[in-house]
């Protein structure tokens, strides 16, 4: 089976809330949320891929030593195997704004189960919740 390679992030803000994104109407897995980032192209470090996405998403700037990875979700969906890396960040110069349109949300760690995320996410918020 293909793996696709993502990076993710969970930005948290001075009160450990994290920031999720819904998927927009079009996409796979549309309406759903999601820790913002994307695909990490070929030759590209999952660290400069996120720093990218970050910026095109959300419009903030986000330096590589204030991305501390986390955990990692490798879940095998019908047409591909996930792998991808979840990185924290704290700190970031500019405001957050869903700049493709999407909905953002500041989530406490123990309400996202409320929000209906990909499969392949449900495993990492335990993870969000020990560091809350
Ligand atoms: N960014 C992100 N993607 C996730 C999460 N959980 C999860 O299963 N995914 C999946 C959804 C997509 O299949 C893939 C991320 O791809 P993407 O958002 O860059 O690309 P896309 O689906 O828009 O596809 P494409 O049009 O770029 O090919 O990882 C998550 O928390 N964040």
């Amino acid at each position: 089976m293909k793996l696709v390679l993502v990076s993710a992030c969970a930005l948290l803000d001075a009160d450990n809330r994290v920031l999720i994104a819904q998927r927009p109407e079009g996409k796979a897995m549309a309406g759903l949320w999601e820790f913002p980032g994307g695909k990490v192209e070929s030759g590209e470090r999952p660290e400069d891929s996120l720093i990218r996405e970050l910026h095109e998403e959300l419009g903030i700037s986000v330096k590589i030593e204030c991305l501390a990875p986390l955990t990692f979700a490798s879940h095998a969906y019908e047409d591909f195997h996930l792998l991808m890396p979840l990185f924290i960040c704290r700190r970031w110069s500019g405001t957050v704004t869903g700049r493709e349109g999407q909905a953002i949300k500041w989530v406490k760690a123990v309400r996202l189960r409320d929000y209906p995320m990909p499969a392949a996410d449900i495993p990492l918020i335990p993870h969000l919740i020990d560091i809350a």
